[in-house]
């Protein structure tokens, strides 16, 4: 039988592969990408991964302590941004409304106060970054850093203590309706981010 979170990942599906043929994703791959790409990637996801951590103590809150104090302890993206190669230019590029718009759809559901409901919307974020980086593999690419970042065993076991909360979570009620839609609205919204750096 499949698990709640397996599920999920179907519904994510057709969002997933078109993340994962995004011009910058496969650029990671490939060491293609410009300066002024590079740049607004990590200008845009430096103000994301502030507000964005935020937002994961806020959900902790409302998870049950004992899921807490299971989950790994990762290193910090700054390394992933570091192998990217930003230029100083990156310190002047203001949060694109795409961003902004990310952000806010996820602080809106978090506002709701529900571990689970919080936990839905924050999941896109840590999966597809882990699901990108996996498929991406092993290339000896330029930004294998980045690549190895988010594939490697601590950000993997991160993603996984997610699925468990999940799967935990899901024991005791549905996901709801809307819960499935602020899941796939945060999946658009990751789609849109990895976009934007091209245009
Ligand atoms: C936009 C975005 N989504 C997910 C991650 C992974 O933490 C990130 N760094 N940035």
């Amino acid at each position: 039988m499949m698990t709640t979170h397996e599920w999920l990942t179907t519904q994510a599906t057709p969002l997933l592969h078109q993340i994962q043929q995004t011009a910058f994703v496969t650029g990671i791959g490939t060491g293609e990408l410009t300066q002024a790409q590079r740049d607004y990637y990590v200008a845009q996801d430096h103000y994301y991964i502030e507000r964005f951590t935020q937002m994961w103590q806020a959900m902790e809150q409302q998870l049950p302590p004992e899921l807490v104090a299971r989950q790994p302890k990762t290193l910090g993206e700054a390394g992933a941004h570091a192998t990217l190669e930003p230029s100083a230019a990156a310190a002047q590029i203001k949060p694109g409304q795409h961003n902004l718009d990310y952000l806010a759809h996820m602080e809106a559901l978090i506002a709701q106060g529900d571990g689970l409901t919080s936990m839905l919307a924050l999941l896109p974020c840590t999966e597809s970054y882990h699901l990108v980086a996996k498929q991406l593999g092993t290339r000896v690419a330029r930004f294998q850093g980045w690549i190895d970042y988010y594939r490697g065993p601590e950000y993997q076991a991160m993603t996984e203590w997610c699925w468990q909360v999940v799967d935990h979570l899901t024991t005791q009620r549905a996901i709801t309706q809307s819960e499935l839609a602020g899941y796939l609205r945060a999946y658009e919204y990751e789609l849109l981010f990895w976009e934007k750096p091209m245009h």
